[in-house]
């Protein structure tokens, strides 16, 4: 019998059928994930963050981008430069909860949020989910503005040479289009899995 009062005991075949009925226990996604930090230990910050995803029940990170410096799009002028830097994970996560996590992350790194596109210790966006296409303010996907950024585009081609966005094309056109001003790859620092 199960020992938590608010469960009603059920046997292990129904459990069997419950959960593979339930197709993301056995259809890892793909999802890409944009990471980004301009206060702070800004590599201490990205490496903690991809420490963060990695421990996750139900995500694993496949590709981990260089770290690219980037001056600041939008928001305060003279804020900082950026870290850059972009995963690829396979999930079995829903979106929503793939989003939660990225705020919970966001939040165990001393996030606030005070001015649009201000100064951050860590930014967690989710730049593509496989085969999903939404349009909520609390999630939209692809990310609305990805297919127009540097800071974004440069090092998801270094993760996923091949990748496309939805609707706007391959990451290597875009980027072609968009330019590289103000996108640098640091050589000198890099990401990596846990170990
Ligand atoms: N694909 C997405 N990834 C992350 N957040 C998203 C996404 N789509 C919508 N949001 C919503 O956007 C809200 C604002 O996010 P945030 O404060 O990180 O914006 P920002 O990073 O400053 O700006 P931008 O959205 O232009 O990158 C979040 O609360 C989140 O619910
Ligand atoms: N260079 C750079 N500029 C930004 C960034 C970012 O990550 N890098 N994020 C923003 C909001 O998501 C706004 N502007």
């Amino acid at each position: 019998m199960s020992s938590d009062p608010t469960t009603t005991p059920v046997s292990p075949e129904v459990e069997r059928q419950v959960d593979s009925a339930d197709s993301t226990l056995h259809n890892p996604r793909s999802a890409v994930v944009a990471l980004g930090s301009n206060l702070g230990n800004r590599l201490d910050t990205l490496q903690g963050a991809i420490d963060a995803l990695e421990d996750t029940p139900g995500v694993r990170i496949k590709s981990v981008s260089a770290v690219f410096e980037t001056e600041g799009v939008g928001g305060p002028e003279n804020q900082p430069n950026y870290f850059n830097a972009v995963l690829v994970l396979r999930t079995t996560l829903p979106p929503h909860s793939l989003l939660e996590r990225a705020n919970a992350v966001e939040d165990a790194f001393g996030r606030v949020r005070e001015v649009r596109w201000g100064a951050r210790t860590l930014d967690v966006d989710i730049l593509a989910y496989e085969g999903v296409e939404l349009d909520a303010p609390e999630l939209t996907l692809p990310h609305p503005r990805a297919h127009e950024r540097a800071f974004v585009l440069a090092p998801w081609l270094d993760a996923d040479p091949d990748a496309e966005i939805p609707g706007h094309g391959s990451v290597a056109d875009l980027l072609r289009r968009v330019g590289e001003e103000g996108v640098q790859r640091r050589k000198d620092v890099s990401l990596h899995l846990p170990e």
